[in-house]
């Protein structure tokens, strides 16, 4: 039998505002190299879990094992440079400074001088801005973004802004990837070359995934595995085609024209 590794488990995990039980004692297992949906009403809980797993919120209950380790409570810096990657559903960009600027800034991790080294420019800050650059430069690249590169982040179209965001995720040197509803705004013919473009960054950069998505289609095509969410807590579990069938996801979530 195949053993396979959990990069990402959740236990108990429950976050409250007052009296909103954002989420309830909610548990997920993700193996590496999976891509795993959490799908689910608006307010089902999902941002506020991808927001507990990054640190934006601390957890009231419960335990997030990433790596073999506890991040739980961590800070969101410090979670990111265990291998934790995201995207917003609103996109979040520094609006005013160009592309290329918003993927180095993201990428500042790599950097090891310290301020006396930049002020006097050693040989290591020289070597090590050449090297965040070019990588930089090299994640455009990837995403089609270099000919853009000099623009301010703002003047690019939606659809340009949201491969940005990922270009910044993925200047962290993630292991696991959270996209927070990547095919919002697009139509259909978008969707498929974000599953494909999806596909393409898992392949090269040998990402784990966590998705949220309301788009039906990019969930089956994509997924493994998927997580729905009602009122904060899990109502279904399994691969696309089997949430699809399952009467409690079509009754809270999907309607009768998803029911097989
Ligand atoms: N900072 C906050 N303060 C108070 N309540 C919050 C906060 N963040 C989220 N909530 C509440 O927690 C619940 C879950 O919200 P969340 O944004 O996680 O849902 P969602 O499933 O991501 O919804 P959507 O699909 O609309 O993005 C909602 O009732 C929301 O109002």
């Amino acid at each position: 039998m195949q053993i396979m590794n959990e990069l990402l488990k959740i236990k108990n995990l429950s976050k409250y505002f007052g009296g909103v039980k954002a989420i309830n004692n909610f548990n997920l297992t993700i193996e590496d190299g999976k891509t795993h949906g959490l799908i689910g009403p608006n307010g089902a809980g999902k941002t506020t879990i991808f927001n507990v797993i990054t640190g934006v919120y601390k957890p009231t209950n419960g335990s997030i094992i990433f790596c073999d380790k506890e991040i739980s409570g961590m800070k969101t810096f410090a979670i990111a440079r265990e291998g934790i990657g995201r995207t917003f559903q609103n996109i979040k960009l520094f609006s005013y400074l160009t592309v290329l600027e918003n993927v180095i800034i993201a990428g500042n991790q790599d950097i090891t001088y310290n301020m006396f080294e930049s002020f006097i420019r050693t040989i290591k800050f020289r070597k090590e801005e050449k090297a965040l650059y070019e990588k930089s430069m090299k994640l455009l690249e990837f995403v089609g973004l270099q000919d853009m590169s000099q623009k301010r982040a703002s003047s690019l179209p939606y659809g340009h802004q949201r491969k940005l965001e990922i270009a910044r995720a993925l200047a962290l040197n993630p292991k696991l990837l959270l996209l927070d509803e990547p095919a919002a705004g697009m139509n259909q013919e978008e969707s498929k070359e974000l599953v494909s473009f999806i596909y393409r960054i898992k392949e090269e950069f040998g990402l784990t995934i966590l998705i949220i998505e309301h788009h039906m289609d990019v969930i089956t095509d994509l997924c493994d595995e998927c997580t729905v969410l009602n009122f904060g807590e899990t109502i279904a579990e399994g691969s696309p085609a089997q949430i699809k069938k399952d009467p409690l996801v079509i009754e809270a979530y999907l309607g009768e024209e998803y029911g097989c």
